[in-house]
């Protein structure tokens, strides 16, 4: 026999009222429905006066409840009934927690992307590389910032796996030569780091950054495009680009210097000053820092309870804040990728890679 041919019963509609109240927050649709099928399983039709059009709350009420008409008492009672009984066993399985196997996006080899509780986290997974960034990750990145973009999460989240955050642009992207030469793998790598950086300036959503750990070259300068940054206190930053025979990137020559002023943003980008956690949040790269041992446990309530919030609201005052400086934005990062595309031809940056290579240096 199907439900709704059932009669609820009194004891049925009483263990239901009992239930309701256990139950997650269905959202404000839901309560509406439950609302105007209480109304009418105990008293009926609508039979109150329509509320004024400035008493929102109690005229979406009635609305519900006088929607529903003449139907009759028992069906009201039989309908309520059904609708926790649904409630009650999808809050059942989704109080469940899939294993993040089963929650992985397909289709990403060097990153797991997962979505849940309305946000899309972005994870480096190369952690016996400490995250180095290779071609094929920045193209999973774009890739991921891309569709997170588009799906109905609230918010974004780019962290590694494994001790560090990242260690940066993964140097063996050098040694990959094609045969039209270096020139030509440097104007195509200066076309990807344009097209990636841009991915970071156009990301219409709230941006968080979770360095678990260590964060060298890239991942530290595109902090300075990220909404919020939580750091462990494990963390360090480390941007050595003039060891590197290279120049910065990420838009950092602007959004640093604009963060911590220019004098602490010079020591970092040209001298390579290495900052702790707790330095780079005095200076205002980071949002936040907490201790390694709570860390994930903190910044995941923290970033949960945000992500609650209205989606739309949170993305309308991010791009207000964000299209002032769109346009300038990306005229830096055209530059700074110019400048980088010459510096890699340089024989500075050839001999700082081939002694990391070779293991004649470490930073
Ligand atoms: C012709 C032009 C082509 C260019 C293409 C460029 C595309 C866009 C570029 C955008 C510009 C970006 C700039 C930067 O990000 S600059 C910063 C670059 N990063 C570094 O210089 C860091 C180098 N790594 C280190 O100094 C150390 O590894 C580190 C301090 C990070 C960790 O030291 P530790 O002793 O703890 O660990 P190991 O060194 O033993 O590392 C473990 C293994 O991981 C490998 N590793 C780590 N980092 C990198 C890296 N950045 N690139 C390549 N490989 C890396 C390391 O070699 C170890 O591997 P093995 O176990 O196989 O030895």
């Amino acid at each position: 026999m199907s439900k709704t041919a059932m009669r609820a019963s009194q004891k049925d509609f009483e263990s239901a009222l009992s239930q309701v109240k256990r139950l997650k927050d269905p959202g404000n649709e839901v309560k509406l429905k439950l609302y105007a099928l209480y109304k009418q399983a105990t008293e009926g039709p609508c039979n109150t006066p329509k509320p004024g059009v400035f008493d929102l709350i109690n005229k979406a009420k009635w609305d519900a409840w006088n929607a529903l008409g003449s139907l009759p008492k028992e069906t009201a009672r039989q309908n309520y009934v059904d609708l926790v009984s649904g409630l009650s066993s999808s809050s059942d399985s989704s109080s469940q927690v899939k294993p993040e196997a089963d929650r992985k996006q397909p289709g990403y080899e060097t990153l797991v992307v997962t979505s849940e509780d309305s946000i899309t986290k972005i994870m480096m997974n190369r952690p016996a590389k400490k995250n180095a960034i290779t071609i094929q990750m920045y193209n999973e990145i774009m890739l991921a910032l891309k569709a997170a973009s588009k799906d109905d999460s609230a918010i974004t989240v780019l962290t590694g796996n494994g001790d560090y955050y990242s260690s940066g642009n993964d140097l063996s992207n050098f040694t990959d030569i094609p045969p039209e030469g270096i020139e030509e793998k440097a104007k195509s790598s200066a076309i990807l780091l344009r097209d990636f950086v841009d991915c970071f300036i156009d990301f219409p959503k709230p941006l968080i950054a979770v360095v678990n750990g260590p964060a060298v070259g890239i991942s530290v300068t595109i902090l300075g495009l990220f909404d919020t940054v939580y750091a462990s206190s494990r963390a360090t930053f480390h941007t050595p680009f003039s060891h590197l025979g290279q120049s910065p990137e990420g838009c950092s020559s602007y959004t640093f210097p604009k963060i911590m002023g220019p004098a602490k943003a010079a020591e970092m980008l040209i001298f390579g000053k290495k900052l702790t956690a707790a330095e780079a949040c005095a200076q205002g790269l980071v949002t936040e820092v907490f201790p390694d041992s709570t860390f994930q446990k903190e910044v995941w309530t923290r970033l949960k309870a945000y992500s609650k919030l209205p989606p739309n609201a949170m993305r309308i005052s991010k791009q207000v804040i964000r299209n002032r400086e769109k346009e300038k934005l990306r005229a830096i990062n055209a530059e700074e990728s110019r400048a980088l595309q010459e510096r890699w031809l340089s024989d500075e940056c050839t001999n700082a890679v081939m002694n990391f290579l070779t293991r004649k240096a470490k930073l």
